[in-house]
């Protein structure tokens, strides 16, 4: 923890859905006091200051500014914010591919953390990309870190292109994970189960399983084999999910598609 050597005071640019998520995990940190600026006020936790422009902060300087805006507002909106880092001061921004270089510009600073963290952090689970802008020190690298995995895990990166692959996997992850939740669910009630039945048994389902691959040193393949018995039921259902590796290639296209539209954000 590197956050025991200093005091900071943060800002947060747009406190939606994401920022939302890390806020309830970073106020566990005393290190960090937060303000947050966003025209539709969510409730805050408490100790977080907020207003709904930034007119009252013209003469407020900051150690950290957190980006958690859209991407595509990004020039319209930071430039009024270019006055408010303090001197030594760096820019956390989780703009999906928005470049370092835009935010650079944008803000007149050149210590830019990108990362890309995921919805899971609302519980503390999340898993996060970070990449520092070489300008960043290694103070500036280490209290971001400390942010991360205070909302779940987080994996360094050397490269803007790096975050931008994890952003494909791990940010937009959770939006794949609760559409095939979703789908599956849909598929219980076929059976003749309930929303509520099938919504159980499909979440504690998914639950069950990975955690017991996260506690197993076997590989998936392997586990996955466990459950299937030659001539039953799962290898009966295996066939219909991907013996033409329909979902493979489904799945190589999903996490392409995202990755694609990563850079055209930059
Ligand atoms: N959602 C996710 O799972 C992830 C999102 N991200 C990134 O996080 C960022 C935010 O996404 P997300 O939280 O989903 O989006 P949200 O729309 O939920 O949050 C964005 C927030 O910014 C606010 N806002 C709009 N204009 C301003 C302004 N002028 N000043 C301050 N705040 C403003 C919005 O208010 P209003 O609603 O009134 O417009 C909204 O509350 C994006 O850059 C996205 O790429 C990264 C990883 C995962
Ligand atoms: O969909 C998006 O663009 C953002 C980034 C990753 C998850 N949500």
């Amino acid at each position: 923890m590197n956050f025991k050597t200093k005091h900071y005071q943060a800002l947060m640019i747009g406190c939606g859905k994401m920022g939302g998520a890390l806020l309830r995990q970073w106020i566990r940190s005393e290190a960090v006091h937060y303000t947050v600026v966003d025209p539709t006020l969510p409730e805050l936790p408490n100790g977080v200051v907020g207003y709904d422009n930034a007119d009252a902060l013209k003469s407020k300087k900051f150690d950290i500014i957190i980006i958690a805006i859209k991407p595509q507002m990004v020039e319209t909106i930071l430039p009024d914010y270019a006055n408010l880092l303090s001197e030594d001061g760096f820019v956390i921004s989780m703009a999906a591919g928005c470049s370092a270089e835009r935010l650079q510009t944008a803000l007149k600073t050149r210590a830019i953390i990108r990362i890309m963290p995921n919805l899971p952090s609302f519980i503390g689970k999340g898993v996060a990309g970070l990449y520092a802008s070489p300008e960043c020190s290694e103070a500036q690298k280490a209290v971001s870190l400390d942010m991360m995995e205070l909302a779940g895990t987080a994996v360094k990166v050397d490269s803007e292109d790096g975050l931008d692959r994890i952003t494909a996997i791990a940010g937009s992850g959770p939006g794949y994970v609760f559409e095939f939740a979703r789908t599956y669910v849909e598929a219980a009630e076929s059976l003749g189960f309930s929303r509520e039945q099938a919504r159980a048994l499909v979440l504690g389902t998914i639950v069950g399983t990975i955690e017991m691959a996260m506690d197993s040193d076997d590989d998936l393949e392997t586990l996955r084999n466990n459950v299937t018995s030659k001539k039953g039921t799962t290898e009966a259902g295996l066939k219909a999910l991907n013996a033409d590796m329909g979902l493979s290639q489904k799945l190589k296209q999903t996490v392409d598609a995202a990755y694609n539209r990563a850079i055209e954000l930059r």
